[in-house]
């Protein structure tokens, strides 16, 4: 198990110490996380993985201050996580639009709350600069019944990174797209995530996608009692481009690797 080697502690911006996380069940408890150690480095990108039950997403919730800790702490910034906040975006794989609204006020609706003082023509700037981004420059006004599964899950993306998050928290936000819809906004992303410098926790089913986004991939070991099994370095430089990734040597020793972990 690795950290990233050119951090310092002081670089950690998520710091899990002994969580836990128990569902009480009629049957009687159910531990789901037991004792789980992680830190997440200030402008890391990382992919977690595990089986299907895992607790990938239980974990993605407490950081987001969405489900309560059981036992241990998620310190952020130092600071113990006790509920939400407008320092952590999330994105679901199913983006829960307003359907009657527009794309851009769908957008506009979480901007105007983080941003009260903004003038309107500020906040509608922030949201048209991130539609646009995701390539819905020219949507913007459609209504999200009339927007595709892959268009409302742009505006999805858009609405998070409006908000102008520290840490992007991504629930397999792309688990139910086409794939060149899911390889070109893997590229959107990455470029928003590189130029707004913020922290990203991407969960996955899909090792390749792990293995092009990520600078580490963390592994999950299965439930119940669930922690973290290993820790994949991902060495490629950015930006990164597809095409040589997949021509890359290392590739295949990655991946490898990450599927050797599951299989076993
Ligand atoms: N509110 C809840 N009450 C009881 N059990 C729950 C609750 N939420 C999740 N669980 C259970 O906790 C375990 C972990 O669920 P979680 O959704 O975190 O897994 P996951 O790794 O994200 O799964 P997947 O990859 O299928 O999305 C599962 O066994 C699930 O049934």
């Amino acid at each position: 198990m690795s950290q990233n080697p050119n951090s310092s502690l002081r670089d950690v911006v998520l710091n899990m110490r002994d969580l836990t996380k128990i569902y009480p069940t009629p049957k009687g408890d159910y531990v789901v996380l037991e004792d789980l150690q992680l830190q997440i480095m200030k402008e890391e990108f990382v992919s977690i993985i595990g089986h299907s039950g895992c607790g990938k997403t239980t974990l993605l919730t407490m950081i987001a201050g969405l489900n309560d800790i059981s036992g241990g702490d998620i310190l952020l910034n130092e600071f113990p996580v006790s509920g939400p906040g407008p320092d952590r975006g999330v994105i679901f794989q199913s983006p829960s639009l307003l359907p009657w609204m527009t794309a851009l006020e769908n957008v506009l609706l979480g901007v105007k709350q983080v941003f009260p003082q903004a003038s309107k023509k500020e906040l509608k700037d922030i949201c048209a600069y991130y539609l646009d981004k995701v390539g819905l420059g020219n949507a913007m006004d459609k209504r999200a019944t009339d927007l595709s599964q892959g268009m409302q899950q742009r505006v999805g993306i858009a609405r998070a990174f409006a908000l102008r998050p520290k840490i992007l928290l991504l629930d397999e936000p792309f688990g139910m797209l086409d794939s060149l819809t899911k390889a070109e906004l893997q590229d959107v992303l990455l470029e928003i995530w590189d130029k707004e410098k913020i922290t990203a926790i991407q969960i996955t089913h899909d090792v390749d996608e792990a293995i092009f986004l990520a600078d580490r991939v963390i592994m999950m070991t299965s439930g119940p009692r669930a922690q973290i099994g290993d820790i994949l370095d991902i060495g490629f430089e950015r930006p990164r481009a597809r095409k040589e990734i997949l021509n890359h040597p290392d590739y295949y020793t990655y991946r490898k690797h990450l599927i050797d972990f599951l299989e076993h």
